[in-house]
This record gives structure tokens, C-alpha cells and sequence, in this order.
């Protein structure tokens, strides 16, 4: 069986981080391995406290997982801070983690700030170089490019852009901006358009680390990059056409929809 690590940040109330990716990895029937970089306090209606890992204790996690069961793919979400991205950017070169797929998680769909401001540039440089494939929302896209993405034009300026500080893969997700719910992949200088009508569910938490950690499922199992997004937007729009309603706020995705 492939085992997939997720290196992310564990969100208590189930919906997103560490939890979403679990039972992502779980559902695609791989076996899953986390590295827990902050615990936050949350629920559907916002973040209330988060809580760093130290970056030695990230450190120890990366050793122990590495030096026993090597991970076929990698999914990165929550990083919170310059020193974490440092030591998982360190670990990562000195174990040649395979498959590495970066969610450059900076704000959750409740509002609150994941990512510190003045680690955006660390996570660019020491990290996003690294991945196979980087899978920004429309404002991690602006805040990587430095302007504003207004159409699907903009989202195929952005990828261009960030082909220039990214190992491979640019997959901007539109999401947030647009009728439509497209997301724009550029991988190996070639445009594939992932086009999906939007939903009407406001209960999309955790559907970032959702796709990215099934992506990283797909490349484990073989996949190329391309396919291994297409059926990992499958698998979300699947999950948000389930029309699952848990909490008082933007509710999180049912994953077994798709064990039913
Ligand atoms: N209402 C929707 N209908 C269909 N697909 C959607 C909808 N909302 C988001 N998606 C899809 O879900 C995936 C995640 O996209 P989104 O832009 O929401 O990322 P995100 O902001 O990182 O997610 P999160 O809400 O976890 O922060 C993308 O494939 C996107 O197209
Ligand atoms: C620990 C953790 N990681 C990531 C997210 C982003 O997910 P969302 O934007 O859906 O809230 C989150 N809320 N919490």
C-alpha cells in the first residue's frame, strides 16, 4: 500500500488540516502519516487560537517518519511560521521526499490568518521550489504574484508568474472568484483547464487541504500530474455536491460520500 504524509496543521473540529487530509487518504484506501506543524482551535465559525509546534519538534516528527516508512507522496498545508517552513524545507532536501504537493495555506474560509505576513517570501523561496505542484486559492495566487487576479486571463498571468519561483506544477484554483468553480493547471509549459460549474454550498471548509491531499494520493498511486488532478477534482466536487451540513458556520465536507 503507498503511504501518503501530510506535513500540516491540525484543526480540532474535523473540517480541515491534518483531520481533512486523514480522511482523505484513508478514503483513497492509502495508508496516511502526519506531521503536525500547529494545533489551532477552531470550529466552522472561526479560528480561535492557534498554537505553534516548535520547529525541533517538527524536526523529530520529519526524523522518526523518514528514517522508518518513506512516504510515496507528500502533501503540505499549514506552516504557520519562517522557522517551520525552514526545518520542513531542510528535512525534506536531506530525506528527497518524493511527490510533494504545497497548499500555501494563508487564511482560512472563516476568516482567521494562518500563515504569519512576513513568511510568505520564506515560503517562496525555501519551499514552493520544492514542490511537484504548488495549488494556491485566487488571494494566495495575489499574494504570491504581488497583483490582483480578476478574470481567467488574470489566473493564467498569475501561473506564468509563479512558474518562474515554483519547481513544476501551478494549479490556481478559482474557487473564490468566479461563477464557475475552474481551476487553471500549468505544468511543463502546457495550460489544462479544470472546468466545473459552482455549487451553490457554502459549507466549503476544508476543501483546499481536501484536493491537494488527494492529489498527493493520485501521484502516490502512479498518476501523472495532470490526471492526478483531474480526479482529485472529481473526488471535492463529488464531496461538495453531498451537500453535507455539520456546525453553525462554514460547514466541512462528508468524505464518505465517497465509500457509500
Ligand atoms: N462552490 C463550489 N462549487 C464547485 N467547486 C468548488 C466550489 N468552491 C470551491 N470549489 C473547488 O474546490 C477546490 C478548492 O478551491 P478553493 O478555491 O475553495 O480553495 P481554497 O480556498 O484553498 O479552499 P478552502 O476553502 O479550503 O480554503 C477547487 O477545485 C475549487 O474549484
Ligand atoms: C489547520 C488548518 N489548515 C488549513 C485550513 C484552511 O482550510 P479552510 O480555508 O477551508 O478553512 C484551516 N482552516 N485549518
Amino acid at each position: 500500500m503507498e503511504k501518503v504524509l501530510t506535513i500540516a496543521g491540525s484543526d480540532c473540529s474535523g473540517g480541515a488540516g491534518i483531520q481533512a487530509d486523514i480522511k482523505t487518504i484513508t478514503v483513497h484506501k492509502l495508508y496516511a502519516m502526519s506531521v503536525i506543524t500547529a494545533l489551532t482551535a477552531q470550529n466552522t465559525t472561526g479560528v480561535y487560537g492557534v498554537q505553534d509546534v516548535t520547529p525541533d519538534f517538527v524536526a523529530q516528527q520529519l526524523d522518526c517518519i523518514f528514517r522508518d516508512i518513506k512516504p510515496n507522496a507528500i502533501k503540505i498545508g499549514m506552516v504557520s511560521n519562517p522557522d517551520i517552513i525552514a526545518v520542513i524545507s531542510e528535512k525534506l532536501q536531506e530525506y528527497q521526499g518524493v511527490n510533494i504537493v504545497l497548499d500555501p495555506v494563508m487564511v482560512a474560509t472563516s476568516g482567521g490568518k494562518l500563515l504569519k505576513d512576513h513568511a510568505v517570501e520564506v515560503l517562496a523561496e525555501k519551499l514552493i521550489p520544492l514542490a511537484e505542484v504548488i495549488t494556491p486559492n485566487i488571494p494566495e495566487a495575489e499574494a504570491l504574484c504581488g497583483f490582483q487576479i480578476d478574470s481567467l486571463d488574470d489566473m493564467r498571468k498569475a501561473a506564468e508568474k509563479l512558474s518562474s519561483i515554483a519547481g513544476k506544477g501551478i494549479l490556481i484554483k478559482g474557487g473564490h472568484l468566479f461563477s464557475s468553480a475552474d481551476d487553471l493547471l500549468l505544468y511543463e509549459s502546457k495550460e489544462y483547464w479544470f472546468r466545473e460549474e459552482k455549487i451553490n454550498n457554502p459549507n466549503t471548509h476544508g476543501t483546499g487541504c481536501t484536493l491537494s491531499s488527494a492529489i498527493a494520493c493520485n501521484l502516490a498511486k502512479g498518476h501523472s500530474v495532470p490526471d492526478s488532478v483531474l480526479l482529485a477534482k472529481k473526488y471535492i466536487t463529488g464531496a461538495l455536491r453531498d451537500h453535507f451540513d455539520v456546525g453553525k458556520g462554514r460547514g466541512p465536507l462528508n468524505h464518505c460520500y465517497a465509500i457509500r
